[in-house]
């Protein structure tokens, strides 16, 4: 079942020690009994939410079916609790439960709000399974907080079994995932909407589990935590971040920034990259490649100067063959002993990983490094840790971290969501994106707009967050521009649209 998205908010992302001090505290400080308080609180979270999503995806509450997965710890109890609200709405609720005990208060007040339970064998049986089959609503409280990664039987079973048609609402997360690293080691429930309490788990902004949350709804149980390293920018993050040229500004003071792209193979690709970094903003754009590129983009951006001079940052790499026999890896290599911020994408990333230019004290807060996953699990082999892209597409993070470990450089990963790391484990996650922006020359695009950013200044973090952020937004708007529901898009649509996507942001 797919439920209409939302515009991805501001939100951050904790560990499960994290959640758990702060859970420990909040319940230190509360009267005896209280702590049935903070499970009736999130069962009415889950059961508001699952009622709305229940009237969206079948317009209507009383007289539908939901399934309860019941696990035997308190996740199994917040469903329980859930249950017993959704039974005062006219919902046929069953629990299904998983293990030999469950919440005991729970599973008697959803027994005496008349509920049916059926506790399933392992493995479950045809009469077990047969009420997933006739679910509008499941409620995914299998395991959350205290759930070990990979599930087991009968769980898996009853997760394999939750049929499509379903509107799937996950307390707290979906079970089967690796809540802090993001991984997702087996089975595992594919959520529409995921109800997190207290405050939102690793798991629900890194990828590939992230993906199995759904919409994630935070809610608020008071928890005290502290600032978590992972976070998702929002517009008015992105805004508060964005360089805004001052009344006085001129065009040198907003930053100049120098671009070592394209080649005689891949002209187009300095023409994108070129047109990202005036599209964001930038105060003037330096152009550094080959004779056809060179021509190429001052067809498309006459405002592009040609040739080296003083900037303040570079963008290098896109659409550069670092194996050609032209003067672009050269022009790499000087741009990158300039000591200034550079962004090193695509070849710009073999030129300077095979080199003598690889100095990680010099790299923190000067270098951000824009690989896709395949160009991750190259730069990983060359730097003693070899990986295949499968590698790194299981473990996103875990993988653009070590990199950003082993090279001191601020690491941004691509993909339909976009990992922004740091050595010391800040990060972004970013997924504003359309699947429509998986195209050729998308990547040089956001490297002129994060390149705009280092020009102006930003922090390699923020200017990759921020034109992550800004690169899928202008996505967005592209495809909705096609009409309907939105449509296919080029590279070129995309960095049209970054002027909108910017001014999003920085609207009031
Ligand atoms: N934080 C808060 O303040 C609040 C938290 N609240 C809620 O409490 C939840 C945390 O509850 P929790 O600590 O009882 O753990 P929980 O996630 O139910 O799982 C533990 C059980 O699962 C089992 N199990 C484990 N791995 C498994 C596997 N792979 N496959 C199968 N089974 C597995 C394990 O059994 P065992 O393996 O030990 O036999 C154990 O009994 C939290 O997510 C939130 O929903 C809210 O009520 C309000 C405030
Ligand atoms: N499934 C997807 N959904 C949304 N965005 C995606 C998806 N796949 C890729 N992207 C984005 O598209 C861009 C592709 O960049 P890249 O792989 O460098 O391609 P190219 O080298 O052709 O420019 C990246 O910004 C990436 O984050
Ligand atoms: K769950």
């Amino acid at each position: 079942m797919q439920l209409e998205q939302d515009r991805r908010p501001a939100v951050a992302a904790h560990s499960v020690a994290a959640v758990r001090a702060a859970e420990g505290a909040a319940l230190a400080g509360l009267p005896p009994g209280a702590p049935d308080a903070l499970m009736q609180q999130a069962a009415t979270a889950v059961a508001v939410t699952a009622a709305r999503a229940l009237r969206e995806a079948t317009g209507g509450i009383a007289g539908r079916a939901a399934v309860l997965l019941v696990g035997s710890g308190d996740n199994g109890g917040d469903a329980l609790w859930a249950g017993v609200r959704l039974r005062r709405r006219g919902v046929a609720v069953t629990a299904l439960l998983s293990a030999d005990t469950a919440h005991p208060a729970g599973l008697a007040a959803v027994r005496v709000a008349g509920a049916r339970v059926l506790r399933v064998s392992s493995p479950p049986s045809a009469t077990d399974l047969a009420p997933l089959a006739a679910a509008d609503l499941v409620i995914d409280g299998l395991v959350g907080l205290g759930g070990r990664p990979g599930l087991r039987e009968p769980a898996t079973s009853l997760v394999d079994r939750i049929p499509a048609s379903a509107v799937v609402v996950a307390v707290d997360v979906p079970s089967g995932v690796d809540v802090d690293s993001g991984a997702l080691p087996g089975p595992h429930v594919q959520a529409d909407v995921t109800v997190t309490l207290g405050a939102a788990k690793r798991c629900l902004l890194l990828p590939p589990a992230s993906t199995a949350a759904g919409r994630v709804e935070v809610f608020d149980l008071g928890f005290d935590v502290p600032p978590a390293p992972l976070r998702r920018l929002d517009a008015a993050g992105v805004g508060a971040l964005w360089p805004v040229p001052a009344p006085g500004a001129d065009k040198y003071r907003r930053g100049v920034l120098g671009m070592v792209a394209g080649s005689a193979g891949y002209p187009g690709a300095a023409v994108l990259a070129t047109s990202g970094a005036v599209r964001a903003g930038v105060g003037m754009l330096r152009y550094v490649g080959p004779d056809d590129a060179t021509r190429a983009v001052r067809s498309a951006h006459p405002e592009v100067v040609a040739g080296a001079g003083r900037v303040q940052a570079w963008a290098l790499g896109s659409g550069v063959n670092p194996d050609a026999d032209d003067d672009q890896p050269a022009a790499i290599r000087s741009a990158l002993d300039s000591g200034l911020p550079c962004l090193l994408d695509a070849g710009a990333l073999e030129v300077w990983a095979a080199g003598v230019h690889r100095d990680p004290d010099d790299a923190s807060d000067r270098l951000l490094l824009t690989p896709h996953a395949g160009e991750l699990a190259s730069l990983l082999g060359t730097l003693g840790l070899p990986r295949e892209r499968a590698d790194v597409e299981e473990r996103p993070f875990e993988h653009a971290h070590a990199a950003a470990e082993l090279t001191g450089a601020c690491v941004l990963l691509k993909g339909a969501t976009t990992l922004v790391v740091t050595p010391d484990g800040e990060a972004r996650s970013q997924a504003e994106a359309p699947a429509w922006l998986a195209t050729a020359g998308a990547g040089d695009v956001l490297a002129g707009v994060a390149g705009a950013l280092l020009a102006g200044g930003v922090r390699p973090l923020d200017a990759g967050a921020a034109a992550a952020w800004v690169h899928g937004r202008a996505a967005t708007l592209a495809s909705r521009a096609a009409g309907g529901g939105g449509g296919p898009i080029a590279a070129s649509d995309v960095a049209a649209h970054v002027p909108a996507a910017v001014a999003e942001a920085l609207a009031p």
